[in-house]
């Protein structure tokens, strides 16, 4: 049960439907996803505006991914709607898809291609004519630092050159929103640098707009100007940068709405002298 389950709420930031206002690049309303026993996701709301570089943070299982999940059409929701540039995307999920470019979790690539054969089946795939996809291919491989590998198959990859693969499918056909599941995980420090500039090109003169998840706080503080933290399935705070850490770091507010910090004190068979 999906679509029509949940109405977008008449008051708050920017409602999806009103005609008058830009709708928000993602709009989430009353989300729930329950695996078995698991409540993964309990009524999350969510709203990304356009142009924003949104950080999506929290613990491990927070329900970050089943989130990112259900906003991009890769699972279906239990319950709620979501929203994209204004469009349900439960309602036409394959319409909808074409405003995204969506990096998920556990990348699961063809990866019996090669990294350019990968790229340019992905630029094909969402309707780029041949020298288009060709001359975008180019360019990705080269910003992403891959032209060596360009030939290789992708199952032969390393997992940052697999991530970075991924994530050039992602961008090569110009999406509206990008969703990426922690973009950086397994990337090395040059080539995270590199994309770090390619995403912030593409919100500040490209129009674009860019969730990413991370674990990495000090990184969402620098590079997102809008964050939400996620914990048990629900949002505990959300709003720009500057708004959500207040006077302290992002790590300290994470730290004080999440807890969870342990001592260790149960690991003294760990000390070896
Ligand atoms: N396919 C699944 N089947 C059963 N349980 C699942 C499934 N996917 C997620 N879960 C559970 O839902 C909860 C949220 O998982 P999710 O992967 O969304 O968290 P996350 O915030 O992305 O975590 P992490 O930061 O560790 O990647 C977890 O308790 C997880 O075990």
């Amino acid at each position: 049960m999906t679509s029509g389950t949940a109405s977008a709420p008449s008051a708050g930031p920017t409602p999806p439907s009103a005609p008058a206002l830009i709708p928000p690049a993602l709009a989430v309303r009353g989300l729930w996803k329950r695996f078995g026993d698991k409540i993964a996701v309990s009524d999350l709301d969510l709203d990304v505006p356009v142009g924003s570089f949104y950080g999506l943070v929290g613990p491990n299982g927070a329900g970050k991914t089943t989130t990112l999940s259900m906003s991009t059409g890769l699972l279906r929701p239990d319950f709620g709607q979501v929203w994209v540039h204004g469009q349900d995307l439960w309602a036409d999920p394959t319409q909808v898809k074409m405003l995204l470019g969506v990096l998920p979790d556990g990348v699961r690539l063809f990866d019996r291609l090669t990294g350019a054969q990968l790229i340019t089946y992905s630029g094909l795939l969402r309707g780029l004519d041949r020298d288009t996809v060709a001359a975008r291919t180019t360019d990705l491989l080269q910003a992403l630092d891959l032209t060596g590998d360009a030939n290789n198959l992708v199952v032969d990859y390393s997992a940052g050159m697999t991530k970075k693969v991924a994530l050039a499918c992602a961008l090569v056909h110009a999406p509206r929103l990008l969703v990426l599941d922690e973009p950086f995980e397994a990337v090395d420090p040059v080539s995270a640098a590199n994309i770090r500039d390619i995403l912030g090109t593409y919100v500040r003169e490209g129009g674009g707009t860019v969730i990413v998840s991370s674990h990495v706080m000090d990184l969402v503080q620098r590079m997102c100007d809008h964050v939400a933290v996620i914990a048990g399935g629900r949002v505990l705070a959300a709003g720009t940068v500057d708004a959500v850490r207040g006077d302290g770091s992002l790590e300290d507010k994470f730290v004080e709405l999440v807890g969870g910090r342990t001592t260790g004190q149960g690991l003294a068979w760990l000390r070896t002298s």
